[in-house]
């Protein structure tokens, strides 16, 4: 530490052990299972950013005689970086436990959408909602997460399908990103699915998508990202290349869904289009994953949409990892139809069971690959000077053990931006 910065606003001592990737470019294939460990660590944090994360004899050896202004304990608890949680559908109004028998009789997605439900459903509940409804129900979402080790979340609009109503969805992000402790990055989804006023026509409405919806998203501000569902029966790859063709044009980067239940070339199109990540990827061919390794693309997996849905399928990630060298990222979808979870943890389980990836390999999924899906590489998902200080201080033995003991909390502390969120097992208020 130079004499300059010998000013810490919090350190967290008696970390048992620290666990981080290391770097801001995602870690594919192999890298994947590597990480920095450091055992009886601390870290010592300043204006919101890591200034030392290192063992904990080096860091008082360089505070010295530092001034410091608060000092957590994580009492031997595990640290790694908060967790990035890179695809959910965060504001929406209502749920849909009325569809479960649907699906137990066996009953597909996508049927129930054709009938009007599923999307169509939230969709309906989301318009007639509130400003403030909408904001109360996701803000209870947010707080779930935090309390579950999750810092930054990506958000994505889709059930308004209406100029007026996306944009309401979207200002509630913004909203709830003034005012709670995790950071949101927007995703426009216009394309989530064909609104019942233009059934039989979804041409007419991705023109209003592009035409209407798109400027008046990127002219707000109120959004990084676009996405659309590239599936039979919602959005062919000619209008997905359409959208996220016009989406770079207006400045937003594009995201595809993709390959989840039949693939139409979606991850060809997101090669093309120089998309930042695909998602879903449960039916993706070699093609298609080549596509994705050539073309730098994120994979972003969603083991709790396979397990929810009963699909029986789950997405290659070892062959991904070990054939296509690519960077894994995994996210919970959270989202009233596919999978109402906001719990990362839950999804780390599945992924050692479903995905079969190692403690390592979730890690980087969850952390550094999930942060450059949602483009913010360069300021979170590793413990290391310089970068945001969120922390995850997790109440385990282990790493092993965080996805092995599946549901169950195991969150003692989070650290957003270098302020304690959640100090044991509760929300910080303030
Ligand atoms: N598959 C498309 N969209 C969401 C589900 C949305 C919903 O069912 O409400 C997903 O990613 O799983
Ligand atoms: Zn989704």
């Amino acid at each position: 530490m130079r004499s300059a910065d010998r000013k810490v606003d919090l350190l967290i001592t008696g970390i048992g052990r620290l666990v981080t990737p290391v770097g801001s470019h995602p870690r594919g294939g192999k890298e994947m299972a590597v990480l920095k460990e450091i055992p009886q660590a601390a870290i010592a944090i300043a204006g919101g950013r890591i200034v030392l994360a290192d063992a904990e004899a080096t860091v008082l050896r360089a505070l010295g005689d530092a001034v410091i202004g608060e000092v957590l304990d994580a009492g031997g608890r595990l640290a790694m970086p908060g967790l990035v949680d890179a695809h959910t559908h965060l504001v929406h109004a209502g749920s849909r436990e009325h569809e479960s028998a649907l699906k137990r009789s066996g009953v597909p997605y996508l049927e129930i959408l054709a009938r009007g439900g599923g999307i169509l459903s939230t969709m309906k509940a989301t318009r007639t909602a509130s400003e403030q409804a909408l904001y109360d129900q996701a803000r209870r979402s947010l707080d779930e997460m935090l309390l579950q080790g999750t810092t930054t979340v990506e958000a994505k609009s889709g059930y308004g399908l209406c100029l007026e109503d996306e944009l309401k969805q979207l200002s509630v992000t913004r909203e709830l990103s003034k005012t709670h402790p995790i950071e949101l990055v927007s995703t426009f989804m216009g394309a989530h699915a064909v609104p019942p006023e233009y059934q039989g026509r979804p041409d007419a409405y991705v023109e209003l998508v592009v035409d209407v919806m798109l400027p008046k998203v990127a002219e707000a501000g109120l959004a990084s990202f676009c996405d659309v569902f590239c599936e039979r029966g919602v959005f062919t790859q000619e209008q997905s290349r359409r959208i996220l063709t016009e989406a770079k044009r207006h400045g937003l980067r594009p995201k595809i869904h993709a390959d989840e239940l039949e693939s139409l070339g979606g991850l060809q199109l997101a090669a093309e289009v120089g998309a930042t990540s695909a998602e879903h990827l449960l039916v993706s061919d070699d093609a298609g994953l080549q596509a994705l390794a050539d073309g730098g693309v994120i994979p972003v997996l969603l083991p709790g949409t396979s397990f929810n849905l009963g699909l029986n399928k789950h997405a290659r990630a070892r062959e991904m990892m070990d054939q296509f060298h690519l960077p894994v990222t995994l996210a919970t979808d959270y989202n009233p139809g596919s999978s109402p979870t906001e719990s990362m943890q839950l999804i780390m389980a599945l992924a050692q069971i479903h995905l079969r990836m190692t403690p390592e390999e979730i890690v980087t999924a969850c952390t550094i690959n999930a942060a450059n899906a949602i483009g913010r590489g360069s300021e979170i998902g590793t413990l290391e000077a310089g970068k945001q200080a969120d922390v995850v201080i997790f109440d385990v033995p282990t790493l092993a053990y965080l996805p092995y003991h599946f549901g169950i909390n195991h969150t003692f502390g989070v650290i957003k931006k270098g302020r304690a969120a959640v100090w044991n097992r509760r929300l910080v208020q303030g």
